[in-house]
């Protein structure tokens, strides 16, 4: 599933579409996918898409649907219609809701929107698994709804890249894995907890990067993400 030139998504996490705009504007179509998240479609709807879109960005449309059944079919549905590359669900909506989801997808003639799963948010550890009642190890839960997401016929799902690796072991290479928690040697973890760099992150098996603030909050955005392409490029990602 690697997309060999383009395996970085820029987080465009912000509160505008004006400032997302801003943002894309200086990047480049080529070197990146963008993600619009909870936060920006809030705010900015799916007119933001569409812009991003016409300035000739592939979108991940990350709004981790959770809901019945019914309802996230629906709401993927009606993703899919904006012409998203991809979009995602909650693996903890358990394996009908995936199955319903993938099904409104597969009905939709010429539909190519990626429909993937988040396992485990990269801003947990295993306490936070813990007072959730989970007795178990990040690592082991990923894994475990991993499994599920690909048994529901899922293309890929959201992990941290720490976990990248046994997943590769135990899963198809068609099956995408996309990770969040990508934090760069210099970068701040902030709410983070499951973090590797770019490139570690590439080596252990990810298929695409999604990058926030170590991009959008650096001093010089479009320096910052051509610096992790051309780190990625050298090594022979893309
Ligand atoms: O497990 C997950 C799922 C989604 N995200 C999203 O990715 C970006 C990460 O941004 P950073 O600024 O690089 O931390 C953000 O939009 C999250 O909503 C995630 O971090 N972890």
């Amino acid at each position: 599933m690697t997309d060999i030139k383009k395996p970085i998504i820029v987080a465009l996490d912000y509160p505008d579409q004006a400032a997302a705009l801003d943002m894309a504007a200086r990047l480049d179509p080529a070197d990146c996918r963008v993600k619009v998240g909870k936060e920006l479609f809030t705010r900015a709807g799916p007119a933001v898409v569409e812009a991003l879109q016409k300035q000739g960005f592939e979108v991940f449309l990350d709004l981790k649907f959770h809901d019945i059944p019914n309802t996230t079919a629906m709401a993927v549905k009606a993703a899919a219609e904006l012409g998203v590359w991809m979009v995602n669900v909650h693996a903890s909506g358990g394996r009908r809701m995936m199955e319903a989801a993938r099904n409104v997808l597969a009905q939709q003639s010429q539909c190519q929107t990626l429909l993937i799963a988040v396992t485990v948010l990269t801003s947990m550890e295993k306490s936070d698994l813990e007072e959730l009642g989970i007795q178990l190890e990040p690592m082991l839960q990923v894994e475990r709804l991993a499994h599920l997401t690909a048994q529901a016929g899922l293309h890929g799902v959201v992990c941290s890249a720490q976990e990248a690796a046994a997943l590769r072991k135990t899963l198809p290479a068609s099956f995408c894995l996309v990770t969040p928690g990508i934090r760069p040697a210099d970068a701040d973890a902030g709410d983070q907890k499951r973090i590797m760099t770019p490139l570690a992150a590439m080596q252990q098996g990810s298929d695409y990067l999604v990058i926030g603030r170590p991009i959008t909050q650096a001093a010089d955005p479009a320096a910052r993400c051509r610096a992790i392409v051309d780190e990625l490029r050298t090594a022979g990602f893309q």
